[in-house]
């Protein structure tokens, strides 16, 4: 697969998204008609203020929660089309998740841990792959540890690897470094970028942090349910100042 193919393609994406929370007069639209492609071999954050829409695309996108309407794509695939098992079959096949809280089973090995997902769905894993994903995130001297004898960013770094296990079409990640201090955070980001680059994956990660965004090769930003930019080639200060303008303009500018 050549690399100007992977920039066609893409891993994940919401067309005309609307996500109505509630009825009546308790009636929230978190997401007001968002599409919004995340295309292969790409790192992309999605950022906005508090309340903005953030998450809920998140879930949408990656099939933890449906759209009331218009819809979500992983690959080709529709996931309004799928009915609870061939949905939970392909957020196990094809999707990784990497959490704020760590997630890891306590009474399992970090080894154990990264295969989990692969030991459930009876997968034989692929061992060349988990190899070089083990190097990549610097754990093959923690293999043998539980999760209670490492750092909070060690603990985070078996996510990102269980994340990746069974090579997903796109891992999304919400606030993966928000129960990190800013080193760890740090180390968590080069490490989603390196999975990124080297090994030709798709992220998709939610944040606050204009530092973490910044890790990102493009940045969309939503306010008030709806997409109003994007950002290629991020960086902290640029993402900073088109945060401060929602603030100064209101959210729709
Ligand atoms: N389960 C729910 N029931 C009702 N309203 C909800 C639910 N989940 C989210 N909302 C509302 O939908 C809107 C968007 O929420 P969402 O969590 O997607 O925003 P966010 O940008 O991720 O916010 P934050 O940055 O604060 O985490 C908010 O107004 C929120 O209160």
């Amino acid at each position: 697969m050549t690399a100007t193919v992977n920039r066609t393609r893409t891993a994940a994406r919401v067309v005309d998204a609307v996500k109505i929370y509630g009825k009546g007069d308790t009636e929230v639209r978190a997401l007001d008609g968002v599409s919004v492609d995340f295309p292969v071999g790409r790192f992309t954050a999605i950022m906005g203020p508090s309340g903005s829409g953030k998450s809920t695309l998140m879930h949408c996108a990656a099939g933890l929660d449906t759209l009331t309407s218009g819809s979500a794509l992983i690959g080709d695939t529709d996931l309004s089309a799928l009915d609870d098992r061939r949905l939970t079959l392909l957020r196990r096949e094809r999707i990784g998740f990497v959490f704020q809280a760590f997630n890891l089973i306590p009474t399992l090995t970090v080894a154990e841990n990264i295969t989990l997902p692969m030991d459930l769905a009876g997968e034989r894993a692929d061992r060349e792959w988990l190899d070089a994903l083990v190097d990549t995130v610097g754990l093959r001297d923690r293999l043998h540890h539980r999760p209670s004898e490492l750092s909070g960013g060690q603990q985070q770094r078996v996510a990102v690897a269980r994340a990746f296990g069974g090579r997903p079409d796109v891992v999304f990640a919400d606030e993966p470094t928000g129960n990190l201090d800013s080193r760890s955070g740090e180390e968590v980001l080069r490490l989603l970028g390196r999975a990124v680059r080297q090994t030709d994956r798709t992220v998709v990660m939610v944040t606050h942090d204009p530092v973490a965004a910044a890790h990102a090769d493009e940045v969309v930003f939503l306010a008030d349910g709806r997409l109003v930019d994007r950002m290629e080639a991020p960086t902290a200060d640029r993402v900073l100042d088109r945060l401060k303008a929602f603030d100064a303009k209101g959210a729709t500018t």
